[in-house]
């Protein structure tokens, strides 16, 4: 019987090629978190794109580039070492294979959960990141609590353009339906860190003007990621006529990403973005993503005040640990709504 390394299979992997778009996206929205009228952007953006960058925001630029410097550290390890880290299931390092079902990429990364109540396999994780890597484990530690607080505040920022908030007596907002969420110790939250390579070139790609998928084309399922990169490009997002387009890099803000739950919280009034990463020919990509999601009980259904009178959710009720399994269950690329959408009445 031939049995097969690792290293061959991963050479045998077969990972997708696109022709790079030159389609340079010059529009993205910016919102200044600091602009009084920052909410009704926001929900414009949402509304156009499900997808924006956030300007003015608290997160120091030290923290992001120790981060930037440290996941760098990590990724440049020998891959015997970073293998002790993984597999990723679903937390820890993985390499190419993303998720459980046969999607690849141009990809190795790290998986964390960011909730405060995490499992044994979370636990030991983080237990093996103190131990031989304690600078990059510190500098996860800081940075997810910064950006945990940056999507709160985007999302409490967007309940307030949505007319959600009511301020009580003593001029203090109301918690909103959906900050709730995030904030709530139970969230189910998760962080990542991504490294695509610079395409090697023995994939005989580069003559060809085409590049190699780092990561394919998906929605995110949770709440909102808000991610943050180096200065490679390589994000694009679908527009709503079916177009993609290249996002430039900008090291200092963040760029916020609608998904799936928001979608539905919404009853679509918001939509998850499509969104991919092409790997560059010459320098490598770092991202860092962290993706807010609902406790795992909690229902995820149209917020009432939103819905106009005599309006009908378009979903069917589900918690978020339903959406989860099921997303679990699905390729990257795969339409993972459609399981809960209601079928019309004929
Ligand atoms: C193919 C998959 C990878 C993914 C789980 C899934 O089955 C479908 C959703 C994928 C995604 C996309 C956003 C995040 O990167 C992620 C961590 C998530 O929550 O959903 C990944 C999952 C993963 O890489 O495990
Ligand atoms: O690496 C990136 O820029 C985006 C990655 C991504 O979409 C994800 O991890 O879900
Ligand atoms: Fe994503």
């Amino acid at each position: 019987m031939v049995v097969l390394s690792q290293a061959v299979l991963d050479h045998f992997t077969p990972i997708k090629t696109y022709k790079s778009t030159t389609n340079v996206f010059t529009g993205v929205p910016t919102i200044n978190l600091s602009n009084p009228d920052a909410g009704a952007h926001l929900v414009r953006a949402c509304g156009e794109f499900g997808f924006f960058k956030v300007v003015n925001h608290a997160v120091p630029l030290e923290l992001i580039n120790r981060l930037l410097a440290q996941s760098l550290k990590f990724f440049h390890q020998p891959q015997s070492e970073k293998n002790q880290a993984g597999p990723p299931d679903p937390f820890g390092y993985g390499s190419k294979r993303i998720g459980p079902n046969g999607d690849v990429g141009w990809v190795e990364y790290l998986i964390l959960s960011a909730s405060p109540d995490t499992n044994a396999i979370s636990q030991r994780l983080l237990s093996f990141l103190q131990e031989n890597q304690p600078l990059f484990r510190a500098a996860v530690d800081d940075y997810v609590r910064e950006v945990k607080t940056l999507a709160v505040e985007v999302v409490e920022l967007i309940e307030k353009g949505l007319g959600l908030t009511m301020t009580d007596q003593e001029g203090r907002n109301n918690e909103g339906p959906t900050s709730r969420l995030l904030r709530n110790e139970k969230s189910d939250s998760c962080f990542r860190v991504n490294h695509y390579p610079p395409c090697p070139d023995h994939w005989e790609v580069a003559a060809s003007g085409r590049n190699l998928i780092g990561f394919g084309e998906h929605t995110d399922p949770q709440i909102i990621s808000v991610l943050q990169s180096n200065n490679t490009s390589g994000l694009e997002i679908c527009l709503k006529n079916g177009s993609w387009v290249t996002i430039p890099p900008d090291q200092s803000s963040f760029f916020i990403i609608v998904g799936d739950s928001l979608q539905v919280l919404t009853n679509g009034r918001f939509k998850s973005v499509k969104h991919r990463v092409l790997a560059d020919h010459t320098k490598s990509r770092v991202s860092m993503i962290f993706f807010g999601g609902p406790p795992l009980d909690e229902s995820i259904t149209p917020i009432p005040s939103l819905m106009e009178e005599g309006e009908e959710s378009h979903y069917k009720e589900f918690t978020w640990f339903e959406y989860k399994k099921s997303a679990y269950k699905s390729r990257l690329a795969d339409y993972r709504l459609g399981l809960f959408e209601k079928t019309p009445a004929q």
